[in-house]
């Protein structure tokens, strides 16, 4: 197993890398690291002596000091405990590879890094800054300074401010894996210190809070601590442990911090009512007690960080493989992606025509039912009514009545009739074109590749649009043409054979009577009416070889093409536009990206510590 001391390393390799890359935890719907570490996070009221506290656990003046909230943004303070003799330094995260050994100038570098990201304001910031401290007389421990619980807003800072930094140090306080370290002025209320009240709440059993006790120097005379500090006033899962900081005197005088441990250690051991407790007391003993908790706690943890690493790393690369890859940016591999994408959307479409998808069946129903159906209802009774036959015959004969067989009056007839098979043969045009342009819609929505780009989509749909169109028209005039290569030439056959039929099966009286007898234009009637039987179900098979070569045929094999030579000619910024991808979904991905490094790099952290035996 690896060293306790490692582990703590790695925890806070981590929390940096957390920092890194964007993860404060909260706000975004993205998984978070950050909040499943383990942390040591120091909340009291102002002035309860948090940044002594932190001082005197580092051993080192560095922390920024002033009227009203100093502490603006969380500072994560990583002690890294280092061989003795070594020199100690301070290094911030957004500063690498910048060592700090003179500590005033890391107090300015935290005053000068909170204004970078708050500006003069005074308001607060969430982002955290990260202050490495490599020293041999610190343990390894991490520790989070927050802003003071406050009342009141002093000049220059918004009112919300006192709001703000309740809802931030409960953001901190909240979390399960989160130590409280309870800062409360010993020369006050216990029962009012805003570091207990919190901790109360979030924590009511104690089991996260450690309960620190300030300024016990500080006491009226004839008073003490001890009710507190043994654990009877206010219990705690964990001993309370009893603070005595520089005053504000020491801290004039430049009393250091090696003298002030010093008589710290005095003040316990040698005082009237300390002395028993001397041991347990003092913010050395306060930082070893913290490290050695927060090493149990990670050791604890450990196996369920790593559970939730695999879990969220397997949950960003499914949303990532869904988000697609990031967009090329040179024009060759954009037109390359734009190619792929259309060719995407073509696959779908033709697996909609040809089967697999549904929807080419509904082309089938149009030959087999809408054509059959139409052809059925046109109105060939009424043009070929007795009433009609006589006109249209007599009005052909002119003042010749015909002498044998009424040609023009037939052939007028025919034209006629066959005039009408334009309308059957255009819906059916029309039909099948609203159909391949619904299968172009459903293909487009189908194909999750092209989801991304709405420019893209609404390009194809237009080209595909305006290539069915053509189609479209190309296959109306081959209909139309058809139907008019029915009028120009009639079959010869079928006429021939007719007069033969009717002096063989026919009554021979009633053939050669009189031509102007009702039977007469009955007959002719009824020779048009099996003449154009015959055209209709010739157009029934021939339509659809049409609409199939023209339109279907065509969509298949060329619905973009037009496009593609368009898409050739255009230049690297057209070619961008198309791909202009929602910002949205660009930055999720680049969210994603961040956030799935952020777990990789944690899990190779823990990995190596957990095979470094
Ligand atoms: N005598 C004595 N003075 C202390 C002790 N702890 C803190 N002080 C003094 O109390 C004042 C406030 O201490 P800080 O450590 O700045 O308190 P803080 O909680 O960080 O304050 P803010 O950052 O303003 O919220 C300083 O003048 C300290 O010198 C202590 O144990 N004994």
């Amino acid at each position: 197993m690896a060293t306790m001391e490692s582990l703590i390393v790695t925890v806070n390799r981590i929390q940096r890398a957390c920092t890194v890359l964007g993860d404060h935890g909260g706000d975004t719907n993205l998984p978070t690291l950050w909040e499943a570490l383990p942390s040591v996070v120091v909340v009291g009221g102002q002035s309860s002596g948090k940044s002594s506290v932190l001082e005197s656990i580092v051993g080192r003046d560095f922390l920024p000091r002033g009227s009203g909230i100093v502490t603006r943004r969380p500072l994560v303070l990583q002690l890294h405990k280092t061989e003795r003799g070594l020199q100690e330094y301070g290094e911030f995260l957004h500063l690498p590879k910048k060592k700090f050994t003179d500590f005033s100038m890391v107090r300015k570098e935290i005053q000068d890094e909170t204004d970078r990201m708050t500006g003069k304001s005074k308001q607060i910031s969430p982002v955290p800054i990260h202050l490495s401290i490599y020293s041999p007389n610190v343990v390894n421990l991490t520790l989070i300074d927050l802003p003071g619980l406050t009342k009141v807003a002093v000049e220059g800072q918004p009112e919300s401010i006192v709001q703000d930094i309740e809802i931030m140090v409960r953001s901190y306080v909240e979390k399960p894996n989160c130590i409280i370290l309870a800062i409360t002025p010993a020369n006050q209320d216990i029962a009012t210190s805003d570091a207990m009240k919190l901790s109360r709440e979030v924590d009511p059993t104690g089991e996260r809070t450690f309960g620190v006790l300030t300024k016990l120097d500080l006491m009226d005379k004839g008073t003490n601590a001890i009710d507190v500090l043994e654990g009877r006033a206010y219990p705690l899962q964990h001993p309370w442990v009893g603070i005595v900081n520089r005053s504000q005197a020491d801290i004039k005088k430049n009393v250091d911090m090696i003298a002030s441990r010093r008589k710290e250690r005095e003040f316990f051991a040698s005082g009237p009512d300390y002395g028993h407790l001397a041991s347990k007391m003092g913010s050395e003993y306060l930082a070893k007690v913290l490290s050695k908790h927060l090493e149990s706690v990670i050791r604890a943890r450990l196996p369920g960080i790593t559970s939730l690493i695999n879990k969220s790393i397997e949950e960003l690369e499914a949303e990532l493989s869904h988000l697609g890859r990031s967009v090329a940016v040179d024009a060759g591999a954009q037109l390359y992606t734009i190619l792929e994408l259309c060719r995407a959307f073509d696959r779908i479409f033709k697996e909609h025509l040809d089967g697999g998808r549904p929807g080419g069946d509904r082309i089938y129903g149009v030959f087999d039912h809408q054509l059959p159906a139409a052809l059925r209802k046109l109105p060939f009774d009424r043009h070929l009514s007795l009433q009609n036959i006589r006109k249209v015959v007599s009005e052909a004969d002119g003042y010749q009545p015909h002498l044998i067989a009424p040609e023009q009056g037939y052939r007028r007839l025919i034209d006629g009739a066959l005039n009408y098979f334009r309308g059957p043969a255009e819906a059916s045009v029309d039909a099948v074109h609203f159909l391949l342009k619904e299968l172009v819609r459903r293909s487009i929505a189908e194909t999750q590749e092209l989801k991304r780009f709405p420019t893209l989509q609404a390009e194809i749909a237009a080209a595909a649009s305006e290539a069915l169109e053509r189609f479209r028209e190309e296959s109306k005039k081959t209909t139309l043409r058809m139907v008019d290569m029915e009028s120009s030439y009639l079959t010869v056959d079928f006429f021939r054979k007719l007069p033969q039929e009717v002096e063989k099966g026919g009554n021979p009286t009633s053939s050669s009577v009189d031509r102007y007898a009702e039977s007469h234009f009955r007959r002719i009637g009824s020779n048009v009416y099996s003449y154009v039987g015959m055209v209709s179900d010739t157009l029934r098979n021939t339509i659809p070889k049409a609409v199939v070569y023209c339109q279907v045929r065509e969509a298949k094999q060329s619905l973009l093409d037009h496009f593609y030579i368009q898409l050739g000619k255009k230049e690297g910024k057209q070619l961008a536009q198309l791909l202009d991808e929602d910002p949205a979904l660009m930055e999720r991905r680049q969210q994603c990206v961040k956030r799935l490094e952020l777990y990789k790099s944690a899990r190779d952290e823990i990995d190596s510590v957990l095979w470094a035996r």
